[in-house]
């Protein structure tokens, strides 16, 4: 039976191609990305971010053993510490204070993608919130290792991000995560699968509405 990854990456290709294509992430590419958009999308990803830390932790709970516990951790140390810093340092050169962050309120989307991730870590089976996780991690390392090949921009900032989702630790959390998935799923039942499914699917989608979110600037009145 073809490995529940490559079944799972193979359903959602429409959608991922749809990243591919969007012009947030082509401008990203090419370096001629507006500097408004990527200053949104770097305030909505911290508290993005956040959650998706609660969800490293929430997984790590849920490990079905130790050995997966650990590399959980592992991934919740990395997103707290590298990516979490990447984001720091892009907000201390875009001018982005502290306290203009602490103010930052979660968009529509990322409201409605956080609590789906964390909705699915806790009334979910452990296989439907790995499900929900991996387009997280995959996506953006498909796409950072996509733009690396057709070389980095000239804009050092976009560089940089370009480098850190196409790096060599992003890519073996990747396949780490993928190897999970074929392992656990290999066990699963067919409505099992079937609810597996939704959950990639969903945050597939949610994944697509983020760029779109930023590239159209959905932001809110402040109070
Ligand atoms: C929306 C989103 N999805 C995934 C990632 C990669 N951790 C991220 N930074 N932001």
């Amino acid at each position: 039976m073809i490995p529940l990854s490559d079944a799972l990456r193979s359903a959602a290709d429409g959608i991922w191609q749809a990243q591919h294509n969007h012009p947030f992430v082509r401008g990203l590419g090419d370096g001629s990305l507006d500097a408004a958009a990527f200053r949104l999308w770097i305030r909505q990803d911290y508290l993005f971010l956040i959650e998706y830390s609660r969800l490293c932790a929430l997984a790590a709970a849920r490990a079905p053993d130790l050995e997966t516990m650990r590399r959980f951790a592992e991934l919740l140390h990395e997103t707290l510490n590298v990516e979490m810093d990447l984001h720091r340092s892009y907000c201390t050169e875009l001018g982005i204070t502290e306290a203009e962050l602490e103010r930052e309120e979660r968009a529509p989307t990322t409201q409605g993608y956080t609590d789906f991730l964390l909705r699915s870590a806790a009334v979910g089976d452990f296989a439907e919130l790995l499900a929900a996780l991996l387009p997280c991690m995959w996506g953006f390392s498909e796409i950072g290792t996509r733009l690396a090949e057709t070389g980095l921009p000239q804009n050092q900032g976009y560089a940089k991000w370009i480098s850190m989702y196409s790096s060599r630790e992003f890519t073996d959390l990747v396949a780490w995560l993928r190897e999970l998935t074929n392992e656990i799923g290999a066990e699963l039942s067919g409505a099992a699968r079937e609810r597996v499914r939704n959950a990639f699917m969903i945050s597939s989608r949610y994944e697509l509405a983020f760029w779109e979110m930023a590239w159209t600037r959905q932001e809110w009145p402040a109070h």
